[in-house]
């Protein structure tokens, strides 16, 4: 991608409640503070007008890093040359429902997105799912764009990154910037696993640093894992500021890389590393550099780890065994 051509940022459900944060933060610079971004907006057509009512908002922002906007629902033209495109448009749960549920309803849309991506989108494209079930809705959209290279999606559990190093922090006293290594493994639902085994605050080991195993199983894993639930209860409705952050600061370590030492969590295609089933979307820890990702390799897995890795990945075959069973891969 040319260095001084805007970089052009697809996002789908535009008009939801993510979009509303999401595309204030893309266009005040929290991407790329130095390069011009062109937003890309797609919606279903019931909800154009609201977009178009976001979209005078965020003229009214004027915005020095905004270069244009584009607004409409036929993905064939939104996706036309994007570099980068942030799929978050996908019915929310509700109270009560597992993101599991919501399988059949968003699964659609997301052979229909990749089909549309793997039509007209840039060379160079990047693609982060967001949008629920994330995992398996990568996996669908990848399956449907077999000219786009595997390695180019990634949904996103950076949300349960930032929320596990939130909650690391609170319990040692430490600062956020103080976490390094923190991973999330698995799938973007309940059983998924932060492991604070290969984390550390200040260089130390944070399990070893938090010394309490019962803490760890009782509080720090389900308060990460149920942290999604635990918001819907509260606000009515799903994260979105913070959704709308981490599909940021996720987009910005893939382009632009992870620092020197630490590396972040990001679902990708498993090729069979730490006994994930190969072709899995699952998260890994992994570094960038150059727009590319790559699995830490050679991190210790405890039988308590491997147990918990195994329980979520086990979740992503069901899915995956549902969306073959439903045609949508
Ligand atoms: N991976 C993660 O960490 C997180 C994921 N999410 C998920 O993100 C998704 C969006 O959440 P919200 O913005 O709160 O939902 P929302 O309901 O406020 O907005 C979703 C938007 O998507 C649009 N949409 C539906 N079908 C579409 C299609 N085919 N093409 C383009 N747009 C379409 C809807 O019209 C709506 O405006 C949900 O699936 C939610 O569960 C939410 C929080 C965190
Ligand atoms: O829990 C939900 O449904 C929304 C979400 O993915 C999250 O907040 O992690």
């Amino acid at each position: 991608m040319s260095l001084t051509a805007p970089l052009k940022v697809a996002v789908t459900g535009a008009a939801g409640q993510i979009g509303y944060s999401l595309l204030f933060r893309l266009a005040s610079g929290a991407l790329a503070a130095d390069r011009q971004i062109q937003l890309q907006l797609l919606e279903i057509e019931p909800a154009l007008k609201t977009l178009e009512g976001v979209v005078m908002e965020l003229d009214d922002c004027a915005f020095p890093n905004l270069a244009g906007i584009e607004i409409g629902s036929d993905p064939e033209k939104i996706f036309d040359g994007v570099n980068l495109a942030l799929l978050v448009g996908a019915r929310p749960r509700g109270p009560g429902m597992e993101r599991g549920d919501l399988l059949s309803a968003n699964g659609a849309i997301f052979t229909a997105q990749g089909k549309a991506l793997n039509k007209v989108a840039a060379d160079d494209v990047r693609i982060g799912v967001t949008g629920n079930p994330a995992n398996t809705n990568a996996l669908i959209a990848m399956t449907n764009a077999p000219d786009i290279p595997d390695e180019r999606f990634s949904a996103l559990t950076r949300l349960d990154h930032n929320r596990a190093i939130s909650q690391l922090a609170a319990k040692t006293g430490a600062a956020v910037t103080d976490i390094t290594n923190m991973t999330i493994w698995g799938n973007h639902s309940a059983t998924q696993y932060p492991d604070l085994f290969n984390a550390k605050v200040k260089g130390q080991n944070a399990a070893e640093l938090v010394n309490d195993q019962e803490w760890l199983e009782s509080t720090f894993i389900p308060t990460v894992a149920k942290r999604g639930a635990a918001i819907i209860e509260a606000r009515g409705s799903s994260s979105a500021a913070s959704a709308a952050s981490a599909t940021i600061d996720a987009a910005r370590d893939w382009l632009f890389g992870t620092p020197e030492g630490d590396w972040v969590s990001m679902a990708v295609k498993s090729s069979g590393e730490y006994g994930v089933a190969e072709g899995l979307i699952s998260s890994f820890p992994v570094t960038t550099s150059g727009g590319a990702w790559t699995i830490v390799e050679g991190l210790e897995i405890s039988d308590f780890s491997r147990a918990k890795i195994d329980a979520s990945v086990a979740e992503l075959e069901d899915e995956r065994k549902a969306v073959t069973e439903l045609g949508l891969i």
